[in-house]
């Protein structure tokens, strides 16, 4: 790909670092193209057609056009957030100001706002803002300092009535849509880019929200702050008119390229006037849809660029580090980590509720299992049931809130990731310092219930222990799960299929030493397994048994055929240390590679 992209060759510094001020550049593209490969027989398919176009700065310009037109991919292009990869070609010229820039680079200079509103919903307005500028404006801020940024920020976007209450979400009351948009732009801006690019602001808002969002992006602009373009859909006359520029797209060519003000007598000229009392946007959107290429090329409509990229553009890289420290990250993500905790009062109670509860029902129906008392009546199977029933719960426990809490927590790293707000080490860390006391405390309340009512004989201490090992293991499977789906209700659906063939390879249903060879490897990568032999070997050793009632031939037996040894102690443990890694570094790789193709 030969992208480049420009910025001021005068003073090259003051146009990269925090300049207070305006920092706003021109922008201007020549022939972008973008092909992608559709398989061997097949001719490759170019989705954008020698797009060209050039606004000025501090200006605020719409991408519009039909569905599937390229809005998103030319956005995403001049962003510099889609590259040439091998099946999809990108080829062109970007110019910002006037300087070649690489546009990697130059990314902290470019704000990027996605459609979707992906921001911690138990942080308040002025916590995410403040996370934002705390991390991507460098340690050489002040906590005043930042404060004092995150106000002004807060006012300019005119969130002051709000800034102190939750963003919400999908389970947690919060703030409207439209100031949800304000603060996903003001988590961006935060930074002092010199252009923003916002994909759809205002989808999903009611008409007063949509018009008050591209007011304000037209004043941030016309404040010499940053240059803006967005894409927009079918936008009212109120708010189409708060444009300064228009690129209309069809089929990946521009229909049109220029000022709003120009836009009229444009199509007027090329045969097709604009009816009295009609939306100039739904205008030009319905002759764009309804006219095919080759007329609207006829018509004058689509044209070539009507100028040439200059050739040899010095190229400058934007070297400031503004990133914080990890351990900086780190602080504030373990912050932000136990905010969320603290704040989710729901997933709290039912995590510790559900535990309770089924806990309880455990130890009613299995009251007494372990008993050494010959009256109590209890026997081998029953004993071995209860265990196993708690270790299950135990399983499933701790992995079915990671599982839920991640689809949602993914969007906001892959955000945060990717505009480098921090990196991998510091948010996994800080995830899993929260996750192991949750997971210690929740199998200390579930063996609290369950130890006394069933009686089980092993060290309390050490059957949590290894119950809550089981637990952090399977939170780790679940995580990595998280990572590989975008939503909540595939990550459910797949859950089973992680943790039930677990069931079939520690050793209940079936002695492992039955499993049919060629699957039986499978079993080395079942926490269930390894947990459940530290449980045979400190609930069922030797001086745990009754040899008087045969249950010591049973429970060498059960040892036996699972393979379970005494000495083995350590291996399982090291087994069940290496599976938590294993699954975890997994899960963060995944997602690192999903923050690299997230647009
Ligand atoms: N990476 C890709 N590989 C293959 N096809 C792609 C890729 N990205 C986009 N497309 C296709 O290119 C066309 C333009 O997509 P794009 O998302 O840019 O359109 P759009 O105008 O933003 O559409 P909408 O308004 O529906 O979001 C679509 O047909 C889309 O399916």
């Amino acid at each position: 790909m030969s992208i480049v992209v420009q910025v001021p060759q005068d003073d090259p510094e003051a146009s990269l670092g925090t300049a207070e001020g305006p920092r706003a550049k021109t922008l201007s593209f020549f022939d972008l193209s973008m092909t992608v490969e559709q398989g061997k027989d097949q001719k490759p398919k170019p989705l954008l057609n020698n797009v060209w176009g050039s606004v000025e700065a501090s200006s605020l310009t719409c991408i519009m056009g039909p569905s599937g037109a390229g809005k998103s991919s030319l956005l995403n292009v001049i962003a510099g957030r889609m590259q040439s990869t091998k099946t999809l070609k990108i080829d062109g010229t970007i110019l910002v100001g006037g300087a070649k820039i690489d546009p990697v680079e130059f990314k902290r200079n470019i704000a990027y706002v996605m459609q979707d509103d992906a921001i911690s919903p138990t942080s308040t307005v002025r916590e995410a803002l403040t996370f934002s500028a705390s991390l991507r404006l460098g340690g050489g801020k002040s906590k005043d300092e930042i404060a004092e940024i995150v106000n002004k920020m807060i006012a300019d976007l005119g969130l002051q009535s709000c800034a102190d209450t939750f963003v919400g979400g999908e389970l947690i009351k919060g703030i409207s849509g439209g100031e949800r948009k304000r603060t996903s732009i003001g988590v961006e801006l935060i930074t002092d880019p010199s252009l923003v690019f916002l994909d759809e602001p205002t989808s999903g808002l009611d008409s007063y929200s949509a018009y008050k969002i591209v007011e304000l992006l037209k004043a941030l602009s016309h404040q010499g702050r940053c240059t803006i373009m967005c894409t927009i859909h079918q936008p009212s006359s109120e708010i189409f008119l708060l444009f300064d520029n228009c690129i209309m797209l069809k089929s990946g060519f521009v229909s049109y390229g220029g000022p709003v003000s120009g836009m009229a007598d444009k199509f007027s000229a090329c045969g097709f006037p604009v009816p009295p009392n009609t939306n100039l946007a739904d205008h030009a959107m319905w002759i764009t849809q309804m006219e095919s290429v080759n007329t609207l090329k006829d018509k004058g409509l689509i044209m070539a660029c009507p100028e040439k990229a200059p050739s040899n553009p010095e190229t400058l890289t934007d070297s400031s580090e503004r990133t914080a420290t990890t351990w900086t990250q780190f602080k504030w993500l373990l912050w932000r980590e136990g905010q969320a905790t603290k704040r989710d009062k729901a997933a709290l109670i039912g995590r510790f509720g559900i535990t309770i509860f089924l806990n309880t029902l455990f130890g009613i129906i299995f009251k007494g299992a372990g008993s050494k008392d010959d009256t109590v009546g209890s026997n081998f199977g029953d004993h071995f049931g209860a265990m196993t029933m708690v270790f299950i719960s135990s399983m499933f426990g701790a992995a079915q809130p990671t599982l839920l809490a991640f689809p949602a927590q993914r969007p906001i790293f892959l955000r945060e990731y990717s505009t480098g707000t921090y990196s991998i080490m510091p948010y996994v860390l800080s995830k899993i310092m929260f996750e192991l006391p949750m997971a210690l405390a929740q199998n200390v309340v579930q063996w609290a219930v369950v130890y006394n009512l069933i009686e089980f004989r092993a060290n309390f201490i050490l059957i949590t222990l290894t119950s809550f090992a089981l637990g952090v293991t399977s939170a780790s499977v679940a995580a990595l799960l998280g990572s590989a789906v975008a939503d909540i209700k595939t990550a459910t659906e797949l859950l089973p299929l992680v943790l039930v063939p677990q069931l079939l390879f520690a050793g209940f249903f079936i002695r492992t030493d039955s499993i049919p060879e060629f699957i039986r490897w499978a079993q080395h990568l079942c926490s269930l397994k390894y947990a459940m032999n530290i449980a045979i070997l400190v609930e069922f050793d030797d001086d745990m048994c009754d040899e008087s009632d045969g249950n010591l031939a049973l429970c060498r037996g059960m040892r036996e055929a699972n393979g379970v040894e005494t000495n083995l102690v350590g291996f399982y443990i090291g087994v069940l240390v290496a599976l938590f890694v294993a699954f975890r570094v997994g899960g963060a790789l995944l997602l690192m590679s999903k923050a690299k193709t997230v647009f």
